[in-house]
């Protein structure tokens, strides 16, 4: 049989493979994309939108509960079902942007099968040889397994299974405190479950430990459990009894969440057959994402390099230059947004303090604002929070926001940090009063007021540029 010939074949339709496909098409050239599962990938289905959905749910229960600015809260009624309706709801609305139709609409070749090597210019799926100028690894990542004693023979959730859930845990135990862990702790407490969260080293660990320990507390008072440095031994039981042994004692549950970080989906690629060489955190890549096969690149969670959609969208626009014009690309790995979507919200763009301070020491300046001065804030009732920024010769390095609406203000900071823009830029924006984005604007007014306002030579020239006025 000849083999199918075409310029560019995307391996995987989730974030990274469909917008790398939908542009490639738009610009002309003859695309094939292959999807084993369901397209919109990890994102669509098991990531960010059921994810998202859930919490926004949980926020609801809560805001009802919580009352506040004089109105008193009252018990949610919470059904678990609509609320997983409300879920599948999202994901059926986004769903049709990243169908098969829509994207044979822009003239992509879809094909429905796992792709794999056959040689170092063809893969094998759908019955067919595919033979194409540049291939793109956009395979995403799968649930790690930790090696926890007696987790293979108990039932256990992963964010692939969670959210088929139609009846809300009862006593939910989340092995892992990282963006997932922590999400879908506060998401499940908020809905009626009781949650107990099991990290081995620091919850949030990524992130500055202060902005953490606001998110933490603000869990542990809403009544999620949250164990630290807690050594598991052992995992044993059968469904609806789920026992976790760690050194300080046992937990018990009614449902197990593995939340223990992410792994690239290589595995059925069969990367030898084409010359791509990877490890454990995915397919090995130079700095324009190229693998050690040149006509070979990798793109999204299986490039091994940070695992967000905002990411995958960001390497497809980056290697369509190279793949479809020849031309250049590098990546840039200091400007990638972060956001854990717990309330508060907690952002971070470039370095944290701690990681600017050990690449440049003293030579950094650290400015805050808190959430307490911002009259949309206090207005709100919403006066948890701070934004930090960390400069170092007038430029932000960095940004680290947690409060109401993190997510949303960590924007122009991502614009400044991608552009090189000096702070004088985010303190001469006006911005409607009153608003929670003017507190980048006084973290900026907190790096110009003391050079400005405590400058005796400053004082000193306008008094005598005062006495010569007329
Ligand atoms: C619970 C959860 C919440 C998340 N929340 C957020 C969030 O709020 N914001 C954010 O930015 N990120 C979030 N993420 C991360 C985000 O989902 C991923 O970074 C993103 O989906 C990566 O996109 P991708 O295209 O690289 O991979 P995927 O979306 O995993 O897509 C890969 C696709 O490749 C297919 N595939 C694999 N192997 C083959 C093969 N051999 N042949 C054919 N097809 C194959 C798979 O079936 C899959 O559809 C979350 C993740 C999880 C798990
Ligand atoms: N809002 C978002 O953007 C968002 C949300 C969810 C997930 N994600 C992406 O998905 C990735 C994966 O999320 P994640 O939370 O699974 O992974 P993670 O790697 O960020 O966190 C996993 C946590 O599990 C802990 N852990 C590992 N083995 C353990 C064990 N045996 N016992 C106890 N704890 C253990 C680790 O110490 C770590 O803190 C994230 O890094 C992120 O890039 C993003």
């Amino acid at each position: 049989m000849a083999p199918m010939k075409t310029d560019l074949c995307i391996i995987g339709g989730g974030a990274a493979g469909l917008s790398l496909a939908a542009g490639a098409a738009r610009m002309g050239a003859r695309v094939v994309l292959v999807e084993g599962h369901r397209m919109g990938g990890d994102c669509l289905n098991y990531g960010c939108v059921p994810s998202k959905a859930l919490l926004a749910a949980a926020a609801r229960a809560q805001a009802m509960r919580e009352g506040g600015c004089g109105i008193a809260g009252v018990l949610p009624k919470i059904d678990h079902a609509a609320v997983m309706a409300h879920v599948r709801g999202a994901i059926a609305a986004i769903a049709p942007h990243d169908s098969v139709e829509r994207f044979e609409g822009l003239g992509v070749r879809v094909i429905r099968d796992w792709a794999r090597f056959v040689s170092p210019r063809e893969i094998q799926a759908g019955g067919e040889v595919i033979r194409a100028r540049r291939f793109v690894i956009a395979t995403g990542s799968r649930p790690a397994v930790p090696p926890v004693p007696g987790l293979d023979r108990v039932p256990y959730l992963t964010n692939e299974t969670l959210f088929e859930l139609d009846a809300r845990p009862d006593r939910l135990l989340i092995l892992g405190g990282g963006p997932i862990g922590i999400e879908m702790a506060q998401a499940h407490r908020r809905l009626g479950a009781e949650v107990a969260v099991i990290e081995a080293k620091r919850a949030l660990g990524r992130e500055d430990p202060e902005a953490a320990a606001l998110v933490l507390d603000r869990l542990r008072a809403e009544g999620v459990e949250i164990f630290e440095h807690a050594e598991v031994r052992r995992v044993t039981g059968r469904a609806g009894a789920i026992t976790v042994e760690t050194a300080d004692g046992l937990l018990e549950g009614s449902h197990l969440l593995v939340a223990a970080g992410r792994q690239p989906a290589l595995e059925r690629l069969d990367l030898p057959a084409a010359g791509v060489e990877a490890d454990a955190a995915g397919v090995r890549v130079d700095s324009g994402l190229r693998s050690t096969n040149r006509r070979i690149y990798a793109i999204g969670d299986a490039a091994g390099q940070g695992q967000f959609t905002h990411l995958a969208g960001y390497h497809a626009g980056l290697v369509i230059r190279p793949i479809l014009l020849g031309l250049p690309a590098r990546v840039r790995r200091d400007h990638m947004p972060r956001v854990t979507y717990s309330d508060p919200e907690l952002a971070q763009i470039g370095s944290t303090e701690a990681e600017a301070r050990a690449a440049h020491g003293d030579a950094i300046e650290v400015v805050r604002a808190d959430y307490a001065g911002n009259d949309r804030a206090v207005t709100g009732g919403r006066t948890a929070g701070f934004v930090k920024v960390v400069l170092r010769r007038g430029r932000p390095l960095g940004a680290t926001l947690v409060g109401a609406e993190a997510g949303e203000l960590v924007g122009p900071w991502a614009l400044a940090i991608a552009s090189g823009q000096r702070m004088t830029a985010m303190a001469g924006m006006i911005l409607p009063y009153p608003t929670l984005g003017e507190l980048n604007k006084r973290v900026a007014g907190a790096y110009f007021s003391p050079k400005l306002f405590e400058n005796p030579w400053l004082k000193r020239g306008v008094r005598a540029i005062q006495r010569l006025l007329p």
